[in-house]
């Protein structure tokens, strides 16, 4: 598994920020029964925590295993999520592609960061479950696609001039993912 974030000076050089190995997410041939529940915003974070326990009792319900076959186990420890935003010093007006959202618990730092975020998850479960999440949140736009087959030019730049016409000084754009 590969987790890192990536930040682009607008549009150029790649730099990795962070790299790390199984820690703190489900493995996904632990037999966890898995469910979302959706976490209400308070006043300043979109969701407060999305630890161990949280995570845990929200992937309980509705008996969703992860899937191998994509790689997926999900990051359980909300302040490693943090340390990877705060290295990769996202700020409001940052406008961020994460590839495989899962659950959220990194877009959920990312939106908390102030950013707005383009999520691309190619499960139509995972989709849905992150576009419920952040449906009220007015800065995350969720594409149920395969990232490798998107055209993610297009969906950025279009999130790139709506946010320049409506911002005096434009953020950078930032990459984050988490697959496998
Ligand atoms: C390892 S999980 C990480 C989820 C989340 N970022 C986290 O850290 O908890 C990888 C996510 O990427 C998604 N994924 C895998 N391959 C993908 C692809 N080709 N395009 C988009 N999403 C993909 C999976 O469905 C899964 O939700």
């Amino acid at each position: 598994m590969a987790s890192f974030i990536y930040t682009l000076p607008p549009f150029a050089a790649f730099t990795p920020i962070s790299n790390t190995k199984y820690a703190n997410s489900i493995n996904p041939t632990r037999n966890n029964t898995i469910t979302l529940s959706l976490a209400s915003k308070s006043n300043t974070q979109y969701q407060e925590n999305d630890d161990y326990q949280a995570t845990l009792k929200a992937l309980n319900s509705k008996g969703r295993f992860p899937r191998k076959s994509l790689g997926q186990h999900y990051m359980l420890n909300s302040s490693i999520n943090e340390q990877l935003v705060s290295a990769a010093n996202v700020k409001e007006g940052d406008l961020v592609l994460e590839i495989g959202p899962g659950t959220g618990s990194l877009t959920n730092v990312l939106v908390n960061a102030g950013a707005t975020v383009l999520a691309i998850e190619k499960d139509p479960y995972m989709a849905g479950l992150v576009s419920e999440r952040f449906a009220d949140s007015g800065c995350v736009k969720v594409l149920e696609e395969d990232f490798t087959r998107c055209h993610i030019y297009s969906h950025m730049s279009s999130m790139v001039s709506s946010k320049d016409s409506s911002s005096e000084e434009p953020g950078h754009a930032k990459v984050s993912n988490n697959i496998q």
